[in-house]
């Protein structure tokens, strides 16, 4: 079975347009997880232009499912994830300036580096995650840092796929997941995902545990409601 993150990023960038509590994050949160949504994502940037330090505390309590909190472990980030204990911490190695997330870890370059801050949030009972690119070398560098879990970077699947690719789109992915697979690291995904794309992803990747998905979601449903969107999702990630 595939799980559901739902990444609430875009609530807190459309709140934070007027500076108010309208939509109000909190809520959203809840509404997604009473419609199905099997976890809530959130990657607090270091300019809070989304979602705020204080919001990634106060979502704390009213997440059931599972809390998924993605960044770049600055020494803030690490400290806000220690003080929370989510379920899960994503590890994204984007630059501060960064409009989104644009690329995966060395994880053979700064394999001292994330041995280290993975053992942290380890100790603390946090499952880990790290980002990657599909390519083998970085899975099978993956496993060496002792994280739990890989994140594949889905966006250049989420473009061949819509310029009509076909299997070329997501075979990287499926050879990175095999590699995977066999040296016993759990399998997430994210990064342009969406109504779209995600049957195609999830039938060609063996032993996909979770995805993760925010833009196309929240902009989905604008148009049919996050409740249906939400369910329509689940549908396809059965
Ligand atoms: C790691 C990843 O792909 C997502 O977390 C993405 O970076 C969302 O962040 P933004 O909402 O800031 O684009
Ligand atoms: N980890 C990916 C994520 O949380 C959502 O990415 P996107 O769907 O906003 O591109």
């Amino acid at each position: 079975m595939t799980k559901l993150s739902v990444n609430i990023n875009k609530i807190a960038t459309l709140r934070n347009s007027r500076g108010g509590n309208v939509p109000d994050l909190i809520q959203v949160a809840k509404d997604v997880q009473r419609f199905g949504g099997q976890g809530i994502t959130i990657h607090p940037r270091p300019d809070e232009r989304h979602i705020k330090y204080q919001d990634a505390l106060d979502l704390k309590s009213v997440v059931h499912t599972e809390y998924n909190i993605e960044g770049n472990p600055i020494a803030k980030f690490v400290d806000l994830v220690l003080k929370i204990k989510p379920t899960q911490v994503t590890l994204v190695p984007d630059a501060e300036d960064a409009i989104t997330s644009n690329a995966g870890w060395d994880t053979i370059k700064h394999k001292a580096f994330l041995q280290e801050v993975i053992s942290e949030f380890k100790a603390n009972g946090i499952r880990t995650s790290i980002f990657v690119d599909a390519v083998p070398a970085m899975i099978e560098g993956a496993k060496q840092t002792g994280t739990d879990r890989i994140e594949l970077y889905t966006e250049d699947f989420a473009k061949d796929y819509a310029a009509g690719k076909g299997d070329a789109s997501v075979k990287p992915y499926r050879d990175c997941a095999i590699v995977a697979n066999a040296i016993d690291l759990g399998i997430n995904a994210g990064h342009d995902l969406s109504l779209d794309n995600i049957k195609y992803f999830k039938e060609n990747i063996p032993g996909l545990l979770e995805v993760s998905i925010g833009h196309a979601l929240i902009c989905e449903s604008i148009y049919m409601g996050l409740d249906n969107v939400v369910n329509m999702y689940l549908n396809k990630l059965k």
